[in-house]
């Protein structure tokens, strides 16, 4: 079956490392599953991040345009994790196109950081909005948006990190396209791996803008999941749900990407999310099972 499926889907997938097929293999295969399930045969186009952002006095502006003509072509972005500022600028510029521009999006634990960041600038008119990460000693930003996450700290490099499976809790108040797809449930598992955090103190801000925090942890500090009010689909996680991933149980969030970015997100969250058939398409009368 998957090998007659004759539409295609083409994600942009934004990152910094060049060897870009082995560091996003289970990336890859998420986005692969959501695909097959969605009847779209996937089309991924890898983006260096440092081409997405360029300071015009020093870099190859021609580069620069090439891979900004490519990137405005795809149907759907996912800007997955990372760690450190190198490419940053990039992640942060490819998440205001996708906003901007109706795109299905999809962010993943830094890549909802960067959301986070470019909406705090763009939008809240926190001009120096940054993360923490990487940022040189001594250096106190004006707005931290993004911040360390102390607890997780015992003292060593290894124990720093927030790992492993922890819950997160849909917020009532909230209507949530990323709860339905979850299939309505109130709260998930997901697996985490990450040093930092959406400082909380911001929160209200966002959310009065439209920027809701969607999902949080079961002690309700720990902001993990976004999602756009007013947006086909801009979704951000600050998990990793590509490593649960099942050919025969696509991951939520990926589904969601590939659905909206082949226009069928929201039939399908009007049939209660049920599996989509070859009837549920279009033109569907062209492909044969
Ligand atoms: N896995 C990630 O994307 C990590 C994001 C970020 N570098 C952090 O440590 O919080």
């Amino acid at each position: 079956r998957i090998d007659r499926l004759n539409k295609t889907v083409t994600i942009g997938l934004v990152g910094k490392y060049t060897k870009f097929e082995d560091c996003y293999a289970s990336l890859t295969r998420a986005l692969e599953h959501a695909s097959y399930h969605s009847n779209r045969h996937l089309q991924l186009k890898y983006f260096d991040s440092e081409l997405l952002s360029m300071d015009p006095k020093t870099g190859n502006m021609a580069e620069y345009h090439k891979t900004w003509s490519d990137f405005c072509k795809v149907d759907g972005i996912i800007v997955p994790g990372g760690f450190g500022k190198r490419g940053l600028e990039g992640k942060i510029a490819a998440c205001k196109w996708a906003r901007e521009n109706n795109k299905p999006f999809l962010g993943i634990c830094l890549g909802l950081q960067a959301a986070v960041i470019e909406y705090g600038r763009s939008v809240l008119g926190l001009k120096d909005a940054d993360t923490e990460e990487e940022q040189p000693p001594g250096q106190t930003l004006e707005h931290p948006v993004v911040v360390y996450m102390p607890e997780h700290n015992p003292g060593n490099m290894g124990g720093t990190m927030r790992l492993g499976k922890h819950e997160t809790h849909f917020k009532p108040e909230h209507k949530s396209k990323l709860k339905l797809l979850y299939g309505n449930k109130d709260k998930i598992e997901e697996r985490h791996r990450h040093r930092y955090e959406v400082n909380k103190k911001y929160v209200p801000d966002y959310e009065k803008h439209g920027f809701l925090f969607t999902g949080v942890d079961e002690k309700e500090v720990r902001m993990e999941i976004a999602e756009l009010r007013d947006h086909p689909y801009y979704v951000a996680v600050q998990f990793h749900p590509e490593y649960l991933s099942r050919p025969l149980r696509p991951s939520p969030p990926f589904l969601g990407l590939i659905l909206a970015a082949a226009g069928k997100l929201d039939a399908y969250i009007e049939k209660e999310c049920r599996q989509v058939t070859e009837t549920d398409d279009d033109d569907s009368g062209k492909i044969e099972f």
